[in-house]
């Protein structure tokens, strides 16, 4: 029978079935972050257990961590690095710790360093775990009493999911990127449409996207809902990972891990590519987006009350006027980070629309790299001098900062942000900010432009 790529990987790291209807499945590797993983550390002193495979887990400062220097902003983050770090000792697991040229956000960290491969099971104490979907390996996040679990035991209590595929085929119009494509699937697909289901990705835009594009679209699928989202591994994510692979890893089959023609899923939507504009989030909800050429939705006749309430909260708390253009909105700060939007290929995307440009007066710019490593490579390549150059803030040190606003780089009340990241929350990147998600590039507009701007009028001024 047909399979789909979900239902062969869970296959494949099945250890037994459960007498309650739940499996135990192996866990190849498994990462963690000093914010998610202290108490699973006292779980296993309380009780006496020692770490299985050492191993087959990693360590990777990035939640806490400044980015402004390399030494900790207060004593509380300090305490977690620490921790993790005291911890990783003990139990002979590799750390990848502040001043280690591997350090980074743990997304963007994994797949640099050759750690994950077609075919792997990847658990993380982090939701965005799903990003190794591109590579046709199964990652997604898991909570702390599970940290504890698959540290002593290498495996984890699961439970199937549904299936659901997202055909997205076509050719993207100018200036779309995978963020639009993973944007517009979003608003398509709803915040919480794919509670309950793994979301494999299929079609000729998804196919044409580069490994960076494909962990971008993989990463976001959680603010769908998705406990887990992949790709076909083909070529490129052969090359990619074999190319990079950890020498642990060479062992590593390279059976397809693919889809099976025919296979069936649960749910299905599809999604023309040609249709897909630049999109930006208006609101506190990362489907709640609009073409850049677009305005802020007004209220409906056939919306139900709660619809209502909803947009009206949203409005209010965004500081927006429904039916406004969304392009006249100002903007206070810029970020471009965060382990959707901060690889190598984001940055040179980012650049080439701030070359040779200013940021506008009273615009607050900042880039974060996503790893150390990737900071080194940009700054071979001198994209640093173009971020400088143009007014942005060039961090040294690497992290999720102002993603979700855990160390020093917090927004102010009210303050307004063009931001790469994943989240829009209220409160996301500090008490009362209000994020508008959006492509590295249409973040360098927006910094130029002082509002949020059409990152595809730039190009033609370029060209
Ligand atoms: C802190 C962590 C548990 C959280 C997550 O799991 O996603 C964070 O990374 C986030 O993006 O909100
Ligand atoms: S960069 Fe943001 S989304 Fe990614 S792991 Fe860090 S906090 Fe979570």
């Amino acid at each position: 029978m047909s399979r789909t790529l979900y239902d062969k990987l869970v296959d494949a790291h099945k250890v037994c079935d459960l007498p309650d209807g739940d499996m135990l499945i192996y866990v190849d590797f498994h990462i963690m972050n000093e914010y998610t993983s202290p108490q699973a550390f006292s779980g296993l002193d309380q009780k006496g257990l020692n770490v299985w495979r050492p191993e087959a887990h990693l360590a990777v400062i990035d939640h806490v961590n400044a980015t402004r220097q390399r030494d900790p902003h207060d004593d509380a983050s300090k305490l977690l690095i620490e921790n993790l770090e005291a911890n990783c000792s003990k139990h002979g697991i590799a750390f990848y710790g502040l001043g280690d040229q591997r350090q980074g956000i743990e997304h963007v960290v994994v797949p640099e360093q050759g750690l994950v491969v077609p075919g792997m099971l990847i658990a993380c104490g982090d939701s965005h775990t799903t990003t190794y979907g591109a590579y046709g390996a199964l990652g997604f996040g898991i909570g702390t009493s599970e940290v504890e679990h698959v540290l002593a035991t290498q495996t984890l209590r699961y439970k199937r999911l549904k299936t659901m595929q997202v055909v997205v085929d076509g050719d993207l119009g100018p200036g779309v990127t995978a963020k639009d494509i993973i944007m517009k699937v979003v608003q398509v697909v709803g915040a919480g449409g794919a509670n309950g289901y793994a979301v494999e990705f299929a079609g000729s835009a998804i196919k044409t996207q580069g490994m960076a594009g494909r962990m971008t679209i993989c990463n976001m699928a959680v603010e769908l809902g998705a406990r887990a989202a992949l790709m076909d591994a083909d070529d490129a994510a052969y090359r990619m990972a074999a190319g990079r692979a950890h020498s642990d890893l060479l062992h590593f089959d390279t059976e397809e891990w693919s889809a099976d023609p025919g296979a069936k899923y649960d749910k299905v939507f599809h999604i023309d590519a040609a249709q897909i504009a630049p999109l930006i989030s208006w609101g506190t909800s990362p489907d709640q987006s609009v073409p850049i050429d677009g305005t802020v939705p007004v209220v409906t006749r056939d919306m139900t009350p709660k619809a209502r309430a909803a947009l009206d909260r949203a409005l209010t708390y965004m500081g927006l006027v429904a039916g406004q253009s969304v392009q006249d909105i100002p903007i206070d700060s810029a970020f471009i980070g965060s382990c959707t939007n901060s690889r190598i290929e984001d940055l040179r995307a980012a650049a080439s629309v701030l070359k040779g440009r200013k940021v506008a007066e009273g615009v607050n710019a900042i880039v974060v790299p996503g790893s150390t490593f990737t900071r080194m490579q940009a700054e071979a390549e001198g994209l640093d001098q173009v971020f400088r150059e143009a007014g942005f803030d060039w961090r040294p040190e690497s992290g999720c900062s102002m993603c979700l606003a855990m160390n020093d780089d917090i927004a102010m009340d009210g303050e307004r942000l063009a931001s790469s990241t994943n989240r829009n929350f209220e409160g996301r990147q500090g008490r009362g900010a209000r994020t508008h998600l959006m492509s590295p590039a249409m973040v360098a507009a927006a910094a130029i432009s002082g509002h949020l701007a059409d990152v595809r009028t730039f190009r033609t001024e370029e060209g």
